[in-house]
């Protein structure tokens, strides 16, 4: 198959040309041994985009060999903090000339409005390769004495070797940029799998990380399906790490082919069921924005969606009144289209899974406050969709749905809002709206979550961590923490003035 494809951009009618090989020492390549592909496919309208070579298990061997030997080489301990930081600098700079063009692509590929791709995922991509460019340099072991006279250790923070890194179709640019931009920093080179539903801007980012100087091998990308390359990488016994973001049943899977090949590292970003707790002192009418964020931002398709919604009794129908209002206020449409503030879901699975628990939620009693209804026509579009009369052991409750569905119940106590909130085997995000400082404070503690928003909800930094308790996930990403991720310490015990007398 040809090398490029020529795509077309609906709106602008921009042509743009996607690379569509495997990227294994900064060339586009064709598959060493098979001849399947993968189709890309517009959510907004059903229809292909264009094709993608799909990697076999021999291109990831061939991908691992060329990040080996680029750690050995060029990269790893072959090059400076001061040179990786020039590196991610230039790749930064480069995103920020073509956002609008990966914006418009990841628009196509996966359904999200072009702005949004453009301000937040894209605009965040950028911060986080220049906020860990930042500490490229600043990568620094400990000095530790021993013993005055005779001995002293240090530490190094030696680059953990060649990383598996596996991302998901949510945000794709966004996940690329948190995956790659501290496994660099650290001095690891990569094999990226973008998920197979959205491979597209995955290709074009490695476009740039050639333009960018970045040495042969340093980062391989081998779109593939998550069985074959997604397998492939997790029980490859020459990947010394794999950071994966997906689902729970994923993510058990990758530790289990890490546990039966080499005890590689491991870093698991999973779903969730995250809770916010509305309390009768909040301010309301800023909880209902929130709390809209929280469940429809990317139409749901968050793993830290707000899914849960728990209200103090004395405000519960004043406060989904409110939301139920707000909520309707969200346009979902064409992501090429100005006005939507949010796009259809990414595929057809995706979809009839969403449906799935919106019938379930029907099926098992709860009450529909908003949605639930199917549109007509072309586009996997789901409209936001609030259930209430909500019971813990419902489906729509207990399972991530990865959609615009939110579930509201009431409680009466803080104890209470605690426990519903703690009712879950998930663990990665919770919010809390209130305005008495010493409660925000007691619930924030006892809330089981690796994040806890409160006042707010969804937002991220680059510079504070991510990652989940429970089921949600082991290993934390962005900020200092994410360079533990990436980084093997090795101590060094040097002795200047100790006599060894033997036999002991
Ligand atoms: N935490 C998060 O951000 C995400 C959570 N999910 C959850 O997972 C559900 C299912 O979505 P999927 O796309 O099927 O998720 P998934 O977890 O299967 O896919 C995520 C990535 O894992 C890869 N993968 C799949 N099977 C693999 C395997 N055996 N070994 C290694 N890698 C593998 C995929 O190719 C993709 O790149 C969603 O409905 C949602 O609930 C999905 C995507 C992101
Ligand atoms: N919003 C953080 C990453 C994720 O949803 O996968």
């Amino acid at each position: 198959m040809a090398q490029t494809a020529k795509v077309v951009i609906p709106s602008t009618k921009r042509e743009v040309e996607i690379p569509t090989g495997l990227f294994i020492n900064n060339e586009f390549v064709p598959s060493a041994d098979s001849n399947e592909l993968i189709h890309a496919i517009n959510p907004a309208t059903e229809e292909a985009i264009c094709s993608v070579v799909a990697g076999s298990g021999k291109d990831i061997d061939l991908a691992v060999a060329a990040a080996r030997k680029a750690f050995i080489t060029t990269w790893g301990k072959n090059i400076t903090g001061f040179e990786r930081s020039r590196l991610l600098n230039k790749l930064a700079d480069l995103i920020e000339r073509d956002q609008q063009i990966l914006a418009e692509v990841e628009s196509l590929n996966n359904g999200k409005p072009v702005k949004i791709a453009r301000d937040f995922d894209i605009g965040d991509t950028i911060q986080c390769l220049r906020y860990y460019a930042g500490w490229a340099d600043k990568i620094v072991g400990q000095t530790i004495e021993v013993d005055n006279q005779k001995k002293l250790a240090f530490t190094r923070h030696d680059p953990i070797g060649v990383c598996g890194q596996i991302i998901p179709w949510n945000y794709p640019i966004n996940m690329w940029a948190w995956k790659v931009a501290p496994a660099l920093a650290c001095g690891c080179t990569i094999v990226m799998k973008p998920s197979e539903l959205t491979p597209l801007t995955a290709l074009l980012l490695s476009k740039l990380i050639a333009e960018a100087g970045f040495p042969p091998g340093v980062v391989n990308t081998i779109p593939s399906l998550g069985p074959v390359g997604g397998a492939a990488l997790s029980a490859h016994r020459d990947v010394d790490k794999v950071a994966f973001t997906g689902s729970t049943a994923t993510g058990r899977k990758i530790m289990e082919a890490a546990a039966k090949s080499n005890l590689k590292k491991v870093s698991l970003e999973l779903g969730g069921k995250s809770p916010q707790l509305i309390f009768e002192s909040a301010d309301l009418d800023q909880a209902a924005n929130w709390a809209c964020l929280g469940i429809l931002y990317n139409t749901g398709q968050d793993c830290t969606a707000g899914s849960r919604l728990y209200v103090q009794d004395s405000i519960y129908d004043k406060f989904v009144a409110l939301l139920v209002q707000k909520a309707k206020e969200l346009v979902i449409g064409d992501g090429f289209d100005e006005k939507s503030g949010g796009g259809p879901v990414v595929s057809k699975v995706q979809y009839d899974k969403v449906w799935g628990y919106i019938e379930d939620g029907k099926a098992q009693g709860a009450k529909l406050a908003l949605g639930g209804q199917k549109r007509s026509g072309k586009g996997y579009f789901v409209d936001p969709t609030i259930f209430t009369d909500i019971k813990q052991d419902m489906n729509i409750v207990r399972d991530e749905i990865f959609g615009p569905v939110l579930s509201v119940g009431g409680f009466k106590t803080e104890e209470e809002a605690i426990a519903l909130a703690n009712d879950t085997t998930y663990g990665l995000g919770a919010g809390l709206h209130s305005n008495d400082a010493n409660q925000c404070m007691r619930v924030s503690s006892a809330l089981e979550a690796g994040t806890v928003w409160v006042n707010q909800y969804n937002l991220l930094n680059n510079n504070v961590p991510f990652g989940g308790k429970k089921q949600s996930g082991i290993g934390r990403e962005l900020g200092s923490y994410a360079l533990e991720e990436y980084t093997s310490v090795k101590a060094v015990h040097w002795n200047f003035g100790e006599k060894l007398e033997w036999p002991l």
